[in-house]
């Protein structure tokens, strides 16, 4: 524009001054150049005092509007834009000033003079006005004197008065309104206004920002504001927030140990005086703090400077931060190196940088651990939580198992009972109990696969045939009881007891050992060494608790046990109780009234202890024909029968028990081409096979409750008849060898075995003789001698001469109640005889059975 270029000196103008150059111009158009120069000023002055009058009214806005904000009481008096009179009228009760000041400070104030007051004291007394004014004037005097007091901006009272400077009375609002923001949000750091300066805030700021209720600004808030003239330096503020910081990192800290001292802060109840209290003892250890360590620093720094004479202002400075950071990585016996050193820059510049990196690694690590704290704390909650979880499903297990256990047991229980009931109604129907024994692998044999596959609790033994698959590889049968490998002697005779017992009262009973070569037989009556008890046999525990019962029962019945043993060898039967050698053959006479004996002519051996059977078996055993085979070479070639007879009296009733025990121990059961025998050993196999075939007939003929048993087919049978057929209690024990290669012979063992399990013979019955029966059969026995002795007489009459008879037949004679036939032979009417011819005519029966074994 052509006017400014007429400007020369002017680099720029304002839009107001533009406006006025405008005119300025219009008017040099007709004045000198004088005359520009005066207007120009007076028009700067005039823009000067138009801007001061916009600052100033501006600044009154911002103050009236603030104590509208301050004082809710204000906004009746004063307006927001108030004129600079209205501004002072307003304000010239001191009221709005006095309770503007109460609210930055509490307390700042204490007697305020109130509106109402004021206008009713001025209604009720004719010096209305003037006490009204007068009341007006305490306010403003106390308000002046706490601002004062606070070292803020102030004024004089007459300020408000016309032709005073408001000016001052809005810089005074204005500061108070910059104090009390600058305490709202924290107090921390420098707060300015114009030439007045706070530093920092001790103390009494953190407690009254804490907590409102700061009463009184007392001296040391006071000193801490400063009125400076000119700008506050760098170095100042840098001081003053590190003071800040240091007071944070130390006032709160201790603060937060004290709540901790006082029980914990979550317990504590935090109200205004607590935290009052406690800031208090915060500032006062903080004092003493500084304190003592104002005077360790004074003391370092004068070392330095005596230590080293003089320092520039830079080293010194570095002595003093080298101090810091010593202070910082609270190291005290460092500290005292760096006393001692004098803080010589060189010497301890390492330690600065290690000291620094010292204190971060701390700081890492501090926090590190502090995530530890928290981790670990969480972990062990976690932890607590899954033990109490585990303690829970333990207990839950706990009694679950113990459920189980109770079942376990009951139906453990439930079984034994089971078994007892089974066995009792078998003994009911008179079964023959069987039991299997499995003979474990011999030393020597090969220990590979065993043919016995599953032995079951309820007397299940299942075989298993390696050489097949599928179903036809295995096989159960039912037993009473089956006994593994591990079953001890006994174990076994622990089964056996039972019936062994009841020949005490008078039964006959009867066990046998059944099964092939090898497999265990003599084992089981006898035992492997008759000088172990541990091992001894079926046999010998049995005398030996025969003998222990008869004792204990020695005060009721007076026992007399006797003891025969027999060898059936090639269908012969021989005595073993022979002392002298003799090789004597025996008849068997079944149902003989002699002595009830089956063989009566066998040496019956009264024995009163267990040595003294002892003793007999020795002999037995030396006599038994032994005879070594391919299988077995100790294996008997005979069938040996030891019978234990047992006769009490009953010393009460007098009344006669009679009971008889075999014990059996078979020759081995094999198919004879088996043994590869020949001669005279093919001949003891051919008589065994016939005598054990002639004990399957039998029990099959039992099984089919065939009328005609063939017992007297073979010597065996014939023995064994009362224990069979008659009412006596029977025990086979079966054995079995588990060698794959004996499977064959274990299967018709096994066969053989369950078909002697089904055997029927009616329940056992005692032979108990009472007193009167006894008599009554002596008396029969009277009568048949008699009748005996009649007969012969009779002969003698018969082929006598005829004049005796004649003369016998007049004569009266008594009549024989027994009429015998009359061309019959008493012979004829024996029951062996009867049962032999029997016997012969039906000896077909024995056919039956395809499942036995082929001897059978
Ligand atoms: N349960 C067992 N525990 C340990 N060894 C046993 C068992 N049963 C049998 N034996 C052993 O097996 C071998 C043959 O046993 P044992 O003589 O009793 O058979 P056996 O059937 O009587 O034979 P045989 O028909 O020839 O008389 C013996 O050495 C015996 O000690």
């Amino acid at each position: 524009m052509p006017q400014h270029e007429t400007l020369p000196n002017s680099n720029f103008i304002s839009p107001l001054k533009r406006g006025l150059n405008l005119k300025g111009s219009a008017s040099a158009c007709n004045n000198n150049e004088a005359s520009f120069t005066v207007t120009e000023d007076s028009i700067n002055d005039h823009e000067l005092a138009q801007r001061k009058t916009e600052e100033a009214a501006s600044r009154r806005y911002e103050a009236a509007d603030w104590l509208r904000q301050m004082d809710n009481g204000a906004s009746s008096s004063l307006s927001k834009e108030p004129s600079e009179e209205e501004f002072c009228l307003a304000l010239r009760n001191g009221l709005i000033l006095c309770n503007v000041l109460n609210r930055v400070n509490p307390g700042a104030v204490v007697k305020v003079v109130d509106n109402a007051v004021v206008d009713n004291l001025a209604i009720q007394s004719s010096e209305g006005p003037a006490q009204s004014a007068i009341q007006y004037f305490e306010n403003m005097r106390n308000f002046l004197e706490a601002v004062n007091d606070m070292k803020l901006l102030t004024f004089e009272a007459s300020d408000l008065e016309k032709g005073g400077s408001s000016s001052k009375v809005v810089d005074c609002i204005l500061c108070l309104k910059g104090y009390y923001e600058w305490k709202l949000s924290g107090g921390v750091g420098v707060w300015r206004y114009g030439g007045t300066v706070r530093i920092t805030s001790f103390p009494k700021w953190s407690s009254s920002n804490i907590l409102g209720t700061e009463s009184v600004v007392d001296e040391t808030e006071s000193s801490q504001f400063l009125h400076l003239s000119g700008e506050v330096s760098v170095e100042e503020t840098k001081a003053a927030n590190a003071l800040a910081s240091v007071f944070d990192q130390f006032g709160l800290k201790l603060l937060l140990a004290y709540l901790k001292e006082a029980g914990g802060v979550d317990d504590l109840p935090l109200n205004a005086m607590v935290i009052d209290t406690l800031l208090r003892k915060v500032v006062k250890d903080f004092s003493a703090l500084l304190d003592s360590q104002g005077t360790q620093l004074g003391h370092f720094l004068k070392k330095i400077l005596n230590n080293t004479g003089c320092l520039s202002k830079r080293e010194f400075i570095e002595a003093i931060t080298l101090y810091l950071n010593q202070r910082h990585s609270l190291a005290s016996n460092e500290f005292s190196k760096l006393c001692t050193c004098g803080g010589k820059r060189d010497s301890n510049q390492h330690n600065v940088n290690y000291s620094a990196n010292h204190v971060e690694i701390i700081d890492a690590q501090q926090k590190e651990l502090e995530k530890l704290k928290y981790f670990y704390e969480e972990m062990r909650l976690e932890v607590k939580h899954i033990q109490s979880k585990w303690d829970q499903e333990l207990r839950r297990l706990e009694n679950h198992i113990k459920s189980l256990e109770e079942a376990s047991s009951s139906y453990h229980k439930v079984l034994e009972e089971n078994r007892s009931l089974y066995n009792q109604v078998q003994d009911l129907k008179g079964a023959i109990r069987v039991y299997c024994r499995v003979r474990p692998f011999l030393p020597g044999q090969s220990n590979g696969q065993s043919t016995v596959d599953y032995i079951g609790e309820n007397g299940n033994i299942m075989i298993m045939n390696p050489l097949k698959e599928g179903k036809d590889a295995r096989r159960v049968f039912s037993f009473n009881k089956v006994f593994a490998t591990s079953a001890t002697q006994e174990q076994i005779y622990a089964d056996t007891q039972p019936l062994v017992r009841s020949a005490l009262d008078g039964y006959n009973v009867c066990i046998f050992a059944y099964g092939q070569t090898g497999s265990g037989k003599t084992y089981t009556m006898s035992g492997p060494d008759l000088m172990t008890e541990e091992t001894w046999g079926v046999n010998y525990r049995a005398l030996r608790d025969l003998f222990h019962i008869s004792k204990e029962r020695a005060d009721a019945v007076k026992y007399e046990v006797g003891v025969q043993m027999i060898e059936i060898y090639n269908e012969q039967v021989r005595d073993l109780l022979v002392s002298d050698g003799s090789n004597r053959r025996l008849d068997i006479r079944n149902n003989s009234q002699l002595n009830g004996l089956n063989v009566p002519d066998a040496s019956l051996v009264p024995v009163n202890c267990t040595q003294d059977v002892l003793d007999l078996m020795k002999i037995g055993q030396k006599n038994r024909a032994v005879g070594a085979t391919a299988l077995n070479e100790r294996s008997s070639r005979s069938h040996s029968v030891l019978t234990v007879h047992v006769r009490g009296r009953d010393l009460v009733s007098n009344s006669i028990l009679k009971g008889c025990l075999h014990l059996v121990d078979l020759a081995g059961s094999e198919r004879v081409d088996k043994s590869e025998a020949v001669g005279e050993r093919l001949k003891e196999a051919q008589h065994i096979n016939k005598s054990l075939s002639a004990l399957g007939d039998v029990i099959s003929a039992l099984a089919q409750k065939s009328p005609h048993i063939p017992y007297r087919n073979s010597k065996l049978t014939q023995v064994l008849q009362d224990s069979l057929g008659g009412h006596a209690k029977t025990l086979m024990f079966v054995h079995i060898n588990p060698e794959v290669t004996a499977l064959g012979e274990t299967i018709s063992t096994l066969k053989f075995a369950e078909r002697v399990a089904t055997i029927e013979l009616g329940a056992a019955q005692s032979n108990k003789e009472t007193g009167e029966i006894r008599e009554l059969k002596e008396e029969i026995s009277n009568i048949k001698s008699a009748l005996e002795r009649k007969e012969t007489e009779l002969q003698q009459w018969k082929a006598g001469n005829a004049r005796n008879a004649i003369e016998s037949q007049k004569a009266p004679r008594a009549v024989s109640p027994f009429r015998l036939p009359k061309n019959g032979t008493s012979d004829s009417m024996r029951p062996e005889n009867c049962q032999r011819s029997m016997d012969d005519r039906s000896s077909e029966v024995s056919k039956e059975g395809q499942d036995f074994p082929q001897h059978l």
